[in-house]
């Protein structure tokens, strides 16, 4: 039920600057592009999938899903690509999830959905038991008018932009692992070196 009306938008555009600036989906984690991992967990939970980049276009392509660009160059951070995910998603209800965190739980859309549906929300925003995870959320695609207005004034803080709207914290007690983000050389190598031990 829950899959038919989501689709994803992997949030794949950011500049990687403490990655080296590399492009972190492309970035191997346990013999895999980080976006292969993402692809695999989020695409069994919804009907389609985006692809949000603003670089190596023609290798995001490769993977058989839409690529679309910021609607506003020059790096305006993690909001842009929401604002551009719901300008081009069709379903009424849009996963965002972010490039780099390779093991997201499976059933992610579906608890983010139920939260939404039972609260009456128009957002719902992942929270690891420590602190909010903001790149991981549920948008209502009517929010897209909001987002613009917040955008062109010249705003980017995005737990600002949640909090102006009937948004759903929902808890995910899995572990921190689930959403771990590796966003420099140090953790890959330091993720990786446990996992060879395991
Ligand atoms: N579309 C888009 N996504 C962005 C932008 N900046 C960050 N993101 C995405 O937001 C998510 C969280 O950002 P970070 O993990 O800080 O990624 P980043 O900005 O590439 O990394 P740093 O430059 O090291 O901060 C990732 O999925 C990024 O791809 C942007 O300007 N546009
Ligand atoms: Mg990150």
């Amino acid at each position: 039920m829950t899959k038919q009306m989501v689709t994803a938008v992997i949030l794949a555009g950011g500049q990687g600057q403490r990655m080296g600036g590399k492009d972190k989906g492309w970035v191997e984690f346990r013999d895999k592009p980080m976006i292969s991992h993402v692809l695999q967990q989020v695409k069994p939970q919804v009907s389609g999938i985006i692809i949000n980049a603003n670089r190596s276009f023609e290798r995001y392509q490769s993977l058989g899903y839409p690529v679309i660009e910021d609607s506003a160059s020059g790096f305006h951070g993690p909001l842009m690509g929401m604002l551009t995910g719901l300008r081009h998603a069709s379903s009424d209800w849009i996963l965002f999830v972010p490039c780099d965190t390779p093991l997201l739980p499976t059933d992610l859309a579906d608890r983010l959905y139920q939260a939404v549906r039972k609260n009456n929300a128009d957002l719902a925003v992942a929270h690891d038991g420590e602190r909010l995870q903001p790149v991981i959320a549920l948008l209502h695609k009517s929010l897209l008018p909001s987002l613009e207005a917040w955008l062109e004034e010249g705003k980017r803080k995005i737990d600002r932009w949640f909090m102006q709207h009937k948004m759903v914290v929902v808890p995910f007690d899995d572990g921190e692992s689930v959403f771990m983000n590796l966003n420099t050389p140090e953790e890959l190598k330091e993720v990786e070196a446990g996992y060879c031990v395991v």
